[in-house]
């Protein structure tokens, strides 16, 4: 089963990493010192690790009757088989590792079973590989390198952040250079490409780009990056001169072989990195008629790659790849679809409150790291990061000369949060980006699923807050679609963000020189004597001062405001609609204070409902719950479950007086949400499946 080598290879960090190096380093003294019984000891070994090796790889005869099915079945029919196989090669394993250990067993324990030593992979290319500190493969890559080095089209599906980008950018370079693909390959100046990786974004094209730039120099190949928004002179003269690898948007490369400045018939490979999402943007006919320029397709492989693989693109799969394509589907079956490394939060937020609560969110769980904030349209991705303090934006709207001095910005960590719409949430990969933070939920679970996959990458761990209003989103579809477990917290509150903060200022003030001392010290006196307040006291001002804080408000739970309190409010009997708890208030309170709650949402139970009160209005609704019989009112200190909008409209239908619209006509109260009340312009490009008469013109302003 796949979840073997998954093991096997994440889990490969800086301990072992140590203890690898270690072995290497014998291995060669080994080498070095011409020792025959040493070399015929690591050879006979190589055999049989190469043995357990291909145990975790995928079978050559379950895949081929797998071939003929379509994409997402096969993986059903797989799992028992490989289930079952893999049983046979556990034991087949664990005597072979009995074996050794009376042979000299100590170094197998050592060297990680994916090391890059055990693969089919030339010294360039593994200096290269040890260079960047790579030394053994992740799962995907191992399990996919030999059938790609074979010739087979592929279909590789891992989660966010588990390397697929080396699992084909290492067997296409290996093959180019002392595989198949060899032979054939045009060579010289002027030459036609050899391979085509296509992808949906610009920033994820400039990233898979250097890779095969990086790893392509040390075999002698160069690379080409084509896509939409520079200058097409510099993409055409280096065109010309001839290049072995092209990676690039679908619109850019159909422009380039409209100019007939590209000839793709001679391709040994065609990648569809992020496929479905490149399919679901509308850009179906330009990756037809790129695919179609291969003259014979016998002679080509073609290799898709995701961590999302929706039913619709099993039908790509059978147009594009060849009929006895492999799979290699490391996410299959198994119930949690998104990143594993990921700590996987909800909050309840208005949209009027998110930017007073994101500055807490990242003090409270980015770690000090980066953090990238999603927002659906473009429009408030440059709102909100014109609110937060260090903030840029990054969306289809901007300048790509822009956009990419933007995000070279935020990789070297000249600021540290960035605000994206959906052109950031595919592939790229950000070191050191802790924090994810969506401000609604994605309108479906592959767009979930790749944001929060933006951190917890290659082993590392991350954080993902999503915040929703619960009067207007359906998070349990994306729980149960995605297979995560949301924790539901409420917003950090602003006295612990502070104390917190308390921390931070104690540093601050630590690394303050002694000699202001004398300077200040007649102020201090003086202050001390006159304030009425203790040394300890004044001294917890000055640090409050120092972290930026005059006063401290308190935020609601429900709607994240600040200065509001969430009540639950209950009348002796069960709360069925919104109206019905607004005339309950209306016994007790005028008019208008009824009205003014914010955010009122039903509980789960059916039993109650909850709100925000101004604090100011605190007071008299508490007052006035007294003069009301059965009724109660409770200052809540935690949010028990609420009913999510599809419940309440499957029960109360939507269009009733007092339904979940804004009862103060949209001002201050969740006024930027779905219907796009505010006319922020929404990415329209979610239409959940792709739609070829969508034009490029029309896709490429989507975000
Ligand atoms: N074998 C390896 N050992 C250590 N690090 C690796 C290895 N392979 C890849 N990485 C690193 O892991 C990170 C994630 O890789 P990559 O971007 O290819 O993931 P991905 O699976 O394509 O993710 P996504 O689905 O989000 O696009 C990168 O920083 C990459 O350099």
């Amino acid at each position: 089963m796949p979840s073997l080598a998954i093991s096997g290879a994440v889990m490969s960090e800086s301990p072992k990493d140590k203890k690898e190096k270690k072995k290497l380093k014998n291995q060669a003294a080994m080498e070095t010192l011409g020792s025959e019984s040493a070399k015929s000891k690591k050879e006979s070994k190589l055999k049989k690790e190469n043995k357990k090796r291909k145990a975790l790889e995928i079978d050559d005869d379950e895949e081929r009757s797998e071939t003929s099915s379509e994409l997402g079945e096969p993986v059903n029919a797989k799992a028992k088989s490989v289930e079952a196989e893999s049983k046979k090669k556990k034991k087949k394993a664990k005597a072979e590792e009995e074996e050794e250990d009376v042979d000299g067993g100590e170094e197998k324990s050592e060297e990680h079973p994916n090391a890059i030593s055990k693969f089919r992979i030339s010294a360039p290319l593994k200096a290269k590989l040890k260079e960047k500190g790579i030394e053994s493969l992740f799962p995907i890559q191992a399990m996919t390198l030999d059938t790609i080095l074979d010739g087979s089209d592929l279909v590789g599906r891992a989660r966010t952040g588990q390397g697929k980008t080396l699992a084909f950018v290492l067997p296409i370079l290996e093959s180019l250079t002392n595989g198949p693909a060899k032979a054939s390959r045009k060579t010289g100046y002027g030459r036609s490409p050899s391979v085509l990786v296509l992808l949906p974004t610009r920033e994820l094209a400039t990233q898979v780009f250097a890779e095969f730039e990086v790893y392509g120099a040390a075999l002698g190949l160069t690379s080409c990056c084509l896509y939409g928004g520079s200058p097409y002179h510099s993409q055409e003269a280096k065109l010309k001169r001839g290049v072995d690898i092209i990676v690039g948007t679908p619109g850019r490369v159909k422009d380039h072989i409209e100019r007939n400045n590209l000839d793709l018939t001679s391709l040994k490979f065609r990648v569809l990195d992020e496929a479905d999402e490149m399919l679901r943007m509308g850009f179906v006919e330009d990756v037809e008629l790129i695919l179609g320029q291969v003259e014979d397709l016998s002679k080509v492989q073609t290799l898709l790659f995701s961590a999302t693989l929706p039913n619709w693109v099993k039908d790509i799969a059978t147009r594009f790849l060849k009929q006895n394509k492999k799979t290699v589907d490391l996410v299959g079956n198994e119930k949690m679809k998104a990143s594993t490394n990921v700590r996987h939060i909800v909050i309840p937020c208005s949209s009027t409150a998110r930017a007073q609560l994101i500055p807490d969110i990242i003090r409270c769980y980015s770690s000090g790291g980066c953090t990238i904030i999603f927002t659906e349209t473009k429009d408030s991705a440059s709102g909100l990061a014109g609110l937060l303090p260090g903030a840029r934006a990054l969306h289809g709207d901007i300048q790509q000369a822009q956009r990419e001095v933007t995000l070279k910005g935020f990789r070297s960590g000249k600021f540290t949060t960035l605000v994206a719409t959906n052109v950031a949430a595919r592939g790229l990969d950000i070191n050191d980006c802790q924090l994810i933070i969506q401000c609604e939920p994605p309108r479906d679970v592959e767009a979930y699923i790749h944001r929060s996959g933006r951190t917890g990458r290659a082993g590392n761990t991350g954080v993902a807050v999503m915040l929703f209003d619960p009067r207007k989103s359906n998070i349990s579809r994306i729980e149960r679609e995605s297979g995560v477990k949301f924790e539901h917290l409420s917003a950090p509150q602003p006295a612990d963000v502070a104390k917190a903060a308390g921390v931070e200022a104690v540093e601050t003030i630590n690394q303050i020189s002694d000699s202001v001392i004398p300077a200040f010290m007649t102020a201090a006196e003086e202050l001390l004597s006159t304030s009425g307040l203790s040394a300890v006291e004044l001294l917890a001002k000055a640090l409050a001062k120092a972290a930026g804080y005059s006063e401290i408000k308190s935020r609601s739970l429900l709607t994240s405001m600040e200065n509001y309190v969430t009540v639950l409010l209950e009348a002796g009997r069960p709360i069925y609609t919104p109206s019905y708890a607004y005339g309950v208030l209306r016994r007790f309170l005028p008019e208008e204070k009824a009205e003014s709650v914010k955010g009122l949402t039903l509980t789960a139970d059916g039993r109650g409902a909850v709100f925000d009160v101004a604090l100011e209005d605190l007071d008299t609704f508490l007052t006035g719950q007294e003069n009301a019989a059965d009724v109660s009112l409770e200052v809540l200190k935690a949010l028990p479950s609420l009913q999510e909008r599809d419940q309440s409209r499957g029960r109360f239908g939507s269009g009733g007086r007092g339904g979940f619209g804004d009862r103060n006509g949209g001002g201050g109260r969740f006024s930027f949400g779905r219907g796009g009340r505010s006319g922020d312009r929404r990415n329209d490009r979610f239409s959940g499946r792709p739609n070829s008469s969508r034009g490029r013109s029309n896709t490429s302003k989507k975000w």
